[in-house]
């Protein structure tokens, strides 16, 4: 038997164990994910004694701030932002090894004044450090950020050991398919693909990997897996929130760029791709690879396999809130959309005309991300006397919030006469686990200093995915036509619903 205890993927919290000495870079570090995120997750990380032996966080920026005022704002983005209480033993323990560099993110001297700083922090270790270098800024400095890293040497740095350089990159990876290509050019042009990160968090959610652990580890799915006994799979991906204060990024975004080409592929691509082989990144972004190449073109014509919309006015939480084109920072005849749903076929031997349903929005009627795979009607002929609605079998993974999995059957009312109803059987994480889960930055973090990249997007996965949605964002371009209005708080908008009726199915109200 394979010796699979040992697989980066299944180690656990002993994963620290393999992590060598590294140093996190964090370019961007004045920035909101920053402070929200990254330094609560390393937080986090030190409490849970999850960081190796000689772990340095180093902030980079534009602004000149000094290490002590840099310490003291991360400590402050700990009070508010982490999970956990912040605690001085903890603190300590990474306050004396955090720093800041201030320089511009295409200026070769401060990329040299990094290098430095790096070479000193080794020199005091005495040893090797990794350096990990995560991208969190706006995608318009990622290029000049990759090439200084390379030109610096770097991107080059201690290549041919265990402790060799890595890169995380945010997201959004490219805003289209030719983007994409031009930034894995300028990644390949300085990194090699296993030194490179690239960012969905929604990879790090426990429930998202506990898809793969339901789907391979429980051998009552598989069989049923398949087209001759699922009718519909529906992904949703629902937010309360609207575009806030995010008005300048999100009319250059959407929703389809923002969250359904990244997450919920990401989501599409676990539910439906081939058992991977092992557990290798390899192997499983092959899986995924595989089944996004198998995804049709989709239709863009109106009918088709694409709906948009935008929030209109509307009660939230007993609130009223404006409509999308009444946000601050908003153009008034605004032709981005708030609201993207998705028809898709897999052209493979497994899901042959099995539809896909995508759907995700700003300001809905509740924040909910769900799976839902719905199974096909049971043959009536048994109880079709007793005029009963025979409920078609659902299993939904709920990824957030109120984390579980659900399973609809139909059952009986007790009583002396048979009636019947769907009761639904219920597994919640925060009951059987508890609810102090890790946050997606924290494993992620963790993995990409191991160097696992299971929880990464590999390269071509990222441009699979743009092929698909390049030519809905080209029908879409500057034009509002076919743009829908669902109120805010509510289930979306009717061309949405029409498209499902098309094929007599139905929205699930998750
Ligand atoms: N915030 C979030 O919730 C999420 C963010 N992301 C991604 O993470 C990355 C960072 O996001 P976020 O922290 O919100 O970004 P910010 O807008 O807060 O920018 C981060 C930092 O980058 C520098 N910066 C800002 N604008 C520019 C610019 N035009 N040119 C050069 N540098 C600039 C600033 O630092 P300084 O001036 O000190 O150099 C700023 O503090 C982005 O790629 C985003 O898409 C992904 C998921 C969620
Ligand atoms: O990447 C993004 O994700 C958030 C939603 O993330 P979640 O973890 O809270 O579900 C979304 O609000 C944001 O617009 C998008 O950029």
């Amino acid at each position: 038997m394979a010796d699979s205890s040992r697989h980066p993927f299944l180690q656990g919290l002993s994963k620290h164990r393999g992590a060598p000495p590294t140093a996190v870079v964090i370019f961007g570090a004045s920035g909101d994910l920053t402070k929200r995120k990254l330094i609560p997750a390393v937080y986090n990380l030190a409490a849970d004694n999850l960081l190796p032996p000689d772990f340095h966080l180093i902030g980079y920026g534009r602004k000149e701030i000094a290490h002590e005022a840099f310490r003291e704002l991360a400590a402050e983005a700990i009070k508010e932002f982490s999970r956990r209480e912040l605690s001085d033993d903890v603190w300590d323990r990474i306050a004396e090894r955090t720093t800041y560099v201030a320089g511009g993110y295409d200026d070769p001297e401060a990329f040299k004044r990094l290098a430095a700083h790096l070479e000193e922090i080794e020199k005091k270790v005495g040893r090797d450090v990794q350096p990990l270098f995560y991208i969190s800024t706006p995608p318009s400095v990622f290029a000049p950020i990759l090439e200084g890293l390379g030109s610096c040497g770097l991107a080059r740095k201690h290549l041919d050991t265990a402790h060799h350089a890595k890169v995380i990159i945010e997201k959004p990876f490219g805003r289209d398919l030719e983007s994409a290509r031009e930034l894995n050019r300028t990644i390949r042009g300085v990194f090699e693909e296993h030194q490179v990160y690239r960012i969905d968090h929604y990879l790090g959610k426990e429930t998202v990997q506990d898809l793969l652990v339901q789907r391979f580890a429980n051998a009552i799915f598989e069989p049923l897996w398949n087209r001759n006994y699922i009718d519909n799979v529906q992904i949703t991906v629902a937010e309360e929130v609207g575009v806030g204060t995010r008005g300048g990024y999100y009319e250059q975004s959407g929703a389809l760029r923002d969250m359904i080409q990244n997450h919920t592929m990401q989501l599409l691509a676990l539910t439906a791709m081939e058992p991977p082989v092992s557990l290798d990144a390899e192997a499983i972004r092959d899986e995924k690879v595989k089944l996004l190449r198998a995804i049709q073109p989709l239709d863009v014509k109106p009918g088709g396999d694409v709906v948009r919309a935008q929030y209109g006015e509307g009660m939230m939480g007993g609130k009223p809130v404006p409509g999308y084109l009444q946000e601050e920072g908003i153009a008034p005849d605004s032709a981005t959309e708030t609201y993207a749903g998705i028809r898709l076929s897999i052209n493979n031997w497994r899901w042959q005309g099995v539809p896909f349903y995508l759907r995700s929005g700003k300001r809905m009627a509740r924040r909910v991300t769900e799976i839902a795979v719905q199974f096909k009607r049971p043959p009536g002929t048994l109880f079709a006397g007793g005029g009963f609605d025979v409920a078609a079998n659902t299993l939904s993974f709920q990824i957030q919030p109120d984390e579980g999995l659900s399973m609809i059957l139909n059952g009986k009312v007790p009583g002396l006469e048979t009636r019947m109803q769907p009761v639904k059987m219920n597994f919640r994480y925060s009951t059987t686990f508890g609810s102090n889960t890790p946050e997606a930055y924290e494993r992620l973090v963790l993995d990409a200093m191991i160097g696992d990249g299971t929880l990464f997007i590999r390269g071509d996965e990222a441009e699979t995915s743009w092929k698909l949605y390049t030519p809905v964002l080209e029908a879409w371009h500057g034009s509002r036509s076919g743009m829908d209005t669902y109120a805010a708080g509510s289930w979306g908008p009717s061309n949405a619903d029409a498209m499902l009726a098309a094929q007599k199915h139905i929205w699930r109200k998750p």
